[in-house]
């Protein structure tokens, strides 16, 4: 038994869910089916979810909202129009969409339950087309199914009674579709997991239906060694372990989201990563171990937008708790931290951007010089991570040389390195402009050599 996601450029249009439903009547295995919203159709096209988010902020700033809600509103009639089926369902989702906005107090989290309607919306356009073609399928509202979540809006997590929950749908008939990207906290409020978050509802599934196999089912032949953004066409990863993906994923491999790993790596089901417009390519096996035979690196990802708060104090070593005291006073203001390399006197602290807000910049800044009497305290934003990650990669000489060479060959100064913590991955801390160089000369380096 099977579980097949489909991700927002396979859903985008009519003739892409076709190649959906081919998909899926081809092998009577892929009994769960988890989708997106649907994505964009063409390069400068808006993803559905990007939409219902300006629809959302313009209502909540009271501005005229109305033609936001007209071109969502044609995605779906487009879709249903072009499948041949009935177009009802474009009126139930208008004052599904109003009330939410109205403040209809079943909807407590305004915002996640809008984005939730692209997912909702588009798993019962699916489950109407397979019956339309003769294909049994019901859609499965994920209360139904039973996704509980923590109550954190936009970046909720799943609970573990949810496991025991999904086990039961294994006895229901038909191809059944599962709207991703959203669950509900025990007292019933609807929360979405985070940006790209329908990778988790489909590992959540696999895991509950306790399937064979999760496929996700994407827009590129497989995983690329590197993002094929800032590399033409990079070499493809035919097999990866759970740990290397976590790492890649983490670090800006977007076709999979790296909180989706872990709960197919407890329930030690394969992943495999398949292009829904070529479906009988090889594509990417996620799975426990692999034959490391590729060499000591398998990929090199790169990410944006991270900043890192420096402080200095002379003896720091002996001063015990500071490292606690300066992480604390992160979390009393509700940041959370990425790395935190240290040295003799020194030590950085790693965040993501979007955690720190120039009001909060202030109010940290001044309780770390007040509470920690500091010699320096300094933030500099604009960095970027970049990532080698391989098993075996640690326990080979020569890895760390050979990535400098390769970062002082493209010109580009390492702020940082963080090697050793994990066992898959060396991280590398540079400017933000220096990316796309590094990357290239990093992938000459690693796999053209
Ligand atoms: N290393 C990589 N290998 C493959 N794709 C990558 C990689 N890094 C980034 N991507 C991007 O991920 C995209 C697929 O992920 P996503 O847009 O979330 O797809 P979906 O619409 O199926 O959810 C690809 O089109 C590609 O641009
Ligand atoms: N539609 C949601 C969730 C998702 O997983 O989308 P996609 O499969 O297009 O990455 C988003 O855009 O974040």
């Amino acid at each position: 038994m099977r579980v097949a996601k489909f991700g927002g450029s396979s859903v985008a249009s009519a003739s892409q869910l076709k190649k959906v439903a081919d998909i899926l009547i081809r092998d009577t295995e892929r009994k769960f089916v988890v989708v997106s919203a649907p994505g964009k159709r063409f390069a400068e096209d808006t993803k559905v979810t990007d939409l219902l988010i300006q629809l959302g902020n313009l209502s909540n700033s009271n501005e005229d909202y109305r033609t936001i809600l007209e071109s969502i509103l044609a995605r779906f009639q487009e879709i249903l129009e072009e499948l041949f089926l009935p177009t009802t369902l474009v009126d139930e989702v208008r004052d599904k969409l109003q009330s939410i906005m109205d403040g209809e107090t079943v909807y407590t989290h305004k915002m996640d339950a809008l984005k939730a309607t692209g997912e909702d919306t588009l798993a019962q356009i699916l489950s109407l087309y397979l019956n339309s073609l003769g294909h049994p399928s019901s859609y499965v509202h994920p209360q139904e199914a039973g996704i509980i979540v923590s109550d954190e809006p936009g970046k909720a997590q799943v609970l573990e009674e949810s496991y025991e929950r999904l086990y039961r749908l294994r006895d229901k008939e038909g191809i059944q579709v599962i709207p991703g990207f959203f669950g509900y906290t025990k007292d019933n409020k609807l929360m979405a997991f985070p940006r790209g978050g329908s990778d988790i509802t489909g590992a959540i599934v696999a895991a509950g239906v306790k399937a064979d196999l999760y496929e996700n089912f994407t827009d590129v032949d497989s995983v690329y060694c590197v993002n094929p953004n800032i590399v033409d066409q990079p070499k493809e990863i035919h097999e990866l372990t759970y740990k290397e993906m976590r790492e890649l994923s983490y670090a800006g491999f977007s076709v999979f989201h790296d909180e989706a790993l872990i709960p197919a790596f407890k329930a030690k089901i394969p992943v495999s990563i398949k292009n829904t417009n070529h479906p009988d390519n090889r594509g990417t096996m996620i799975s426990a171990s692999r034959d490391l035979t590729n060499g000591p690196v398998v990929g090199i990802a790169s990410d944006a937008g991270f900043l890192s708060i420096y402080v200095s104090k002379y003896l720091m070593n002996r001063e015990k708790g500071f490292g606690r005291h300066l992480l604390q006073i992160l979390e009393e203001e509700d940041i959370s931290f990425e790395h935190a390399p240290s040295g003799i006197d020194d030590m950085s602290v790693i965040l993501r951007e979007n955690q720190l807000s120039s009001e909060k910049e202030a109010i940290v800044l001044k309780r770390i010089q007040e509470e920690l009497r500091v010699d320096t305290v300094t933030i500099e934003r604009g960095l970027a991570m970049v990532m080698i990650v391989g098993e075996g990669m640690n326990s080979t000489i020569g890895v760390t040389s050979k990535a400098s060479t390769a970062f002082s060959s493209a010109g580009v100064n390492i702020e940082m390195i963080n090697q050793g913590s994990s066992e898959v991955s060396m991280m590398f801390g540079i400017k933000e402009e220096g990316i796309k160089a590094a990357v290239q000369s990093l992938y000459q380096t690693f796999f053209e050599a």
